[in-house]
């Protein structure tokens, strides 16, 4: 199990990932797509990333905003799992 990473930890790997935000013990995007469809193809495609990292985000739906918080539970706070999540959340919605 991966260990939790410092405040200064996060903003750097934070650097190179400006869709993201650091907020209490997550890493947080919120982000808008074209219609509410094509917002659970999104959330449908990351569901399969989760299962097979078996890592898991919480995501608000709101209409076609998602909101993605990623956060390792077990540990209260932000891990290098959090960086893979994030950067596989990532490349999905590239496609969109
Ligand atoms: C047993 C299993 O590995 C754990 O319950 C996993 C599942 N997915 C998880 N996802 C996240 N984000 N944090 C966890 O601590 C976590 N734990």
């Amino acid at each position: 199990m991966p260990e939790l990473l410092t405040d200064e930890q996060i903003s750097a790997e934070l650097q190179t990932r400006p869709e993201w935000a650091h907020e209490d013990t997550a890493l947080v995007r919120t982000v808008k797509l074209d219609t509410f469809p094509r917002a659970i193809e999104v959330v449908d495609q990351v569901a399969v990333i989760a299962e097979e990292l078996d890592h898991h985000p919480d995501i608000d739906i709101r209409w076609r905003t998602l909101r993605f918080s990623v956060s390792t539970h077990s540990k209260g706070g932000v891990t290098q799992n959090d960086l893979a999540l994030v950067d596989r959340i990532d490349t999905v919605l590239a496609g969109y």
